[in-house]
């Protein structure tokens, strides 16, 4: 579903004598397969960002090769539009002044989904994540685990096979993030939605992900199951022990 072939990605910056080449993504090389939910870790500056925004088409490669459901993004944007489905927790992809049922009608418009299809998608995703109070209210006045939710749906009506979560329980107090995970298990489980998750709570991972990959400097320093995450590093006891281990080498 998702296949990186030795992808790099660098940035110039800085002007003059001070410009520099900032390798963001180097000769990185993985393959995610329908189905699977895998979570995908790295520090700060690591590559994860740029990682999805190539996944997504909004940023080009330099180098390498990448296929999300049979389309190479950069030039099938539009087309792989309709296959994908993305959501940045920092970031709302709603529409600010619209009550959040306007936006959702916005989305159905952009993505051209058929009004039944629209409508029973709707109703189901309103049913499991709870948003039947909040459709009436501006986008703006939404807290940020009702506006998560509405972000998480805009993400999902045009049913798509591969979604793509950047930091999705950031903030969420500790109820909602639970009820966050337990969404996203069914989608993957009971659905067959592809999940390519990105976090730094390791909690997300440890609930989710089968499997796990970590990127550090731009590189591919992990790819494995949980357990084998957990055997990197015996002797920790925590999760968070286990990969600050990792992140430091
Ligand atoms: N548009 C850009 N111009 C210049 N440098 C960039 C740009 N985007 C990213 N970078 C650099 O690329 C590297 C990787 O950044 P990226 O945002 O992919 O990291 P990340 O793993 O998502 O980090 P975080 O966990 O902090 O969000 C960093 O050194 C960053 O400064």
């Amino acid at each position: 579903m998702i296949e990186l072939n030795r992808v790099g990605r660098s940035f110039t910056v800085g002007r003059r004598k001070a410009r520099k080449t900032v390798h963001a993504v180097r000769d990185l090389s993985f393959t995610v397969e329908a189905g699977e939910f895998v979570g995908y870790l790295g520090p700060n500056g690591a590559g994860k960002s740029t990682t999805i925004k190539m996944l997504t088409g909004i940023l080009a490669p330099t180098s390498g090769r990448i296929q999300v459901a049979g389309l190479d993004p950069t030039r099938r944007r539009m087309a792989l539009a309709r296959r994908i489905g993305v959501v940045f927790g920092q970031r709302t992809t709603l529409w600010w002044d619209l009550p959040l049922k306007d936006s959702f009608e916005l989305v159905r418009h952009l993505y051209k989904v058929d009004q039944i299809d629209f409508r029973r998608r709707l109703a189901e995703l309103t049913e499991l994540l709870g948003l039947a109070e909040f459709m009436s209210t501006p986008v703006r006045q939404l807290s940020l685990g009702q506006r998560m939710r509405g972000d998480i749906t805009a993400a999902l009506l045009h049913d798509p096979a591969v979604l793509v979560l950047d930091e999705p329980t950031i903030g969420l107090d500790v109820v909602s993030k639970a009820a966050m995970r337990e969404f996203l298990r069914h989608l993957n489980a009971d659905r067959g939605t592809t999940v390519l998750l990105t976090t730094h709570d390791l909690g997300d991972i440890e609930k989710l992900c089968r499997r796990v990959m970590v990127i550090d400097h731009g590189h591919l320093a992990f790819d494995g199951t949980l357990d084998d995450l957990r055997a990197t590093a015996p002797d920790e006891e925590s999760m968070e022990g286990v990969v600050t281990r990792l992140y430091s080498g």
